[in-house]
């Protein structure tokens, strides 16, 4: 199996990326950490916690971590999300108790408990607490087997012309990340709006008839009202379940070896993440990007993982 710690800010399409990553039998989910990103700390934590209560997730440590990014201050979503971060459904009262420990330290002590290059970081939210676990203890860089984020884009911006939102809220963390010498695979906006929630996915997925599935249909029914209010998409992108699908079944994503860096300096380009695709890609280019989506197999993953988590209404 394939063991991940999910770094997210919940988020409608991080609760998809929580269901996938639980439900799908090839996924060993080490711990789920939150970070500052689509709304502040307390309340992407909240909504974790309330995901892994419909999910039925026991014995795997939720622990929240950055409160504000490294250097600038919060910027969150609540075009997209809400006011709550996960608007839409009822939300319960959790059952499950945080982990006593700061994200960064569980992201560093679950790393260094595992054989070397058996842990995969899944980050689908700003990259503050991945950033400082590899300033903490840079032993994990050459310890985790890749990082396969969801973030940035290389021809594709939804915070500005040319960023992505989990760069831009943070990016001197992504600056930190993509050039530490780790596998970096990023399935940016290029990949994930390829993964429309169209009505006959949504209707697949209602037809599960479960407690996490309506669950999802009710995340996913707020989710394209927004879009289209703030984006003008027809149908939401699911961005985050993305990067857990290419950990599943890299085959479902087609890639790029390619070299990538983050503006910092730019006026207009700021957390840009821009992707060289002029030359060859020098020996020792340590990113790739994902390019292209195979549809009916990525929602194939989320209908099937809901189908394995049950709990039918
Ligand atoms: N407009 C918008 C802003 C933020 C996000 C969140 N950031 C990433 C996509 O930019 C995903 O992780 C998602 O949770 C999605 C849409
Ligand atoms: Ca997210």
């Amino acid at each position: 199996r394939k063991k991940i710690i999910l770094d997210c800010d919940p988020g409608h399409d991080d609760a998809v990326a929580l269901l996938l990553a639980h439900g799908n039998p090839d996924i060993d989910l080490l711990a789920v950490t939150t970070v500052v990103g689509n709304q502040t700390l307390e309340k992407v934590t909240r909504n974790a916690l309330a995901v892994g209560t419909i999910a039925g997730i026991t014995g795997v440590p939720f622990a929240a971590g950055c409160g504000r990014p490294l250097v600038r201050s919060i910027e969150t979503a609540p075009d997209i999300h809400g006011d709550s971060g996960m608007d839409g459904p009822e939300l319960p009262p959790s059952d499950i108790d945080l982990d006593p420990r700061h994200a960064v330290d569980l992201i560093i002590d679950t790393v260094m408990a595992h054989e070397p290059g058996t842990v995969t970081l899944v980050p689908t939210a700003g990259l503050t607490n991945i950033a400082l676990a590899a300033r903490k203890e840079p032993r994990i860089v050459e310890r985790v087997k890749e990082v396969v984020l969801m973030g940035g884009g290389y021809h594709v911006g939804n915070w500005s012309a040319v960023a992505e939102f989990n760069i831009i809220i943070d990016p001197e963390a992504a600056h930190i990340v993509f050039n530490e010498k780790w596998p970096v695979v990023m399935v940016g906006l290029d990949l994930t709006h390829q993964a429309l929630a169209t009505p006959d996915v949504v209707e697949k997925i209602a037809a599960i008839g479960t407690r996490p599935a309506k669950f999802v249909t009710e995340l996913m029914d707020f989710f394209a009202h927004t879009y289209k209010d703030a984006q003008g998409f027809d149908h939401p992108p699911v961005h985050d379940p993305c990067a857990v699908a290419y950990v599943i079944d890299p085959s479902i994503v087609t890639t790029r070896k390619v070299p990538v860096d983050i503006e910092l300096q730019g006026k207009l380009t700021l957390g840009m993440t821009v992707a060289d695709f002029r030359a060859p890609a020098p020996a020792d280019c340590h990113t790739s990007v994902a390019v292209d989506l195979d549809h009916d197999k990525f929602w194939n993953l989320v209908t099937e993982a809901l189908v394995t988590i049950g709990d039918p209404l």
